[in-house]
């Protein structure tokens, strides 16, 4: 999944994507009537249809099959938390295929709360990767710091750093697969917060991070686009305008409220706007 470009004056890239995950925090028909209520905040924002931001949600498993009815036919992609890495015997698991059956087209992979609480490591993390792009689906591969560093002269290109080379182990060095990412910064301790990371912090990182991707593509004779690098971790409405060169928010708690899913859709709409105007296009 590659940005047009990197940004221009404004620093606003191509295409902004917000997305929300549900994590497990709802049941079966508390999903399906929230994902009518986000469906509702798209429907009710035609300018979505110019592709400029692009709006994703990421139920659990069992939702997927009424979600991609509820969506059909609208801007709103269709997620999901995980994936398994082959067909076969793999019980329990659940593989990029059947996924794109249902309509997915995004998958995460690598969240903090897979690699913490079920033991995923950078090789499992690179299989689902390798197995979800064969698949067809994008990855959403989740990285980012584990510590709160910010402060420190060095803490964002430190993480940076941490952060690609948490990259480079998931494609195993194949900077191809990487341009068809979509990553997801999100520096751990900041999940699950009252409050997101310092918006100056997080978008010095992403533009650190950026420099060090931007290697490999004019290593490869800048035939490669760099992937989008959204934000995620306590993100809520009035934090995306402050992320300079950020390709979006990845929300989880705060779009429970969809109103608030509805106001960074809004935010959203009028940075790509205003750098329309900018451009005079
Ligand atoms: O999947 C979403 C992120 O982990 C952020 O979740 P949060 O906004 O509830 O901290």
């Amino acid at each position: 999944m590659t940005e047009c470009s990197s940004a221009d004056h404004s620093g606003t890239p191509e295409i902004l994507y917000i997305g929300v995950s549900t994590k497990m925090y709802m049941g079966y028909r508390d999903c399906l009537d929230w994902l009518a209520r986000i469906q509702h905040e798209v429907d009710s924002r035609p300018a979505l249809a110019a592709g400029r931001v692009v709006p994703f949600v990421i139920p659990s498993f069992p939702v997927l099959p009424a979600a991609s009815g509820v969506i059909s036919g609208s801007p709103l992609l269709l997620g999901a938390q995980n994936c398994g890495w082959a067909d076969g015997p793999w019980t329990g698991e659940v593989s990029p295929s059947l996924l794109a059956e249902l309509g997915v087209s995004v998958v995460e992979i690598g969240h903090a709360e897979r690699r913490r609480h079920f033991g995923e490591d950078n090789t499992m993390i690179a299989r689902k990767v390798r197995a979800a792009d064969d698949a067809g689906i994008t990855p959403l591969l989740c990285v980012g710091e584990e510590t709160r560093n910010e402060k420190s002269g060095t803490g964002a290109s430190g993480a940076a750093a941490f952060v690609h080379q948490q990259i480079d182990e998931a494609v195993g060095g194949d900077w191809a697969l990487a341009s068809r990412l979509m990553i997801a910064y999100e520096p751990v301790w900041a999940i699950g917060a009252t409050e997101p990371a310092d918006a100056g912090y997080v978008a010095a990182v992403v533009r650190s991070l950026r420099t060090l991707l931007a290697a490999h593509s004019h290593g490869a004779g800048d035939a490669l686009g760099d992937p989008p690098v959204i934000y995620g971790g306590s993100a809520k409405p009035g934090l995306l305008p402050a992320l300079d060169g950020v390709s979006g928010l990845f929300l989880g708690r705060f779009a429970h409220d969809s109103a608030n899913f509805g106001k960074v859709l809004d935010e959203a709409l009028s940075m790509t706007a205003l750098q329309e105007a900018l451009r005079g296009t």
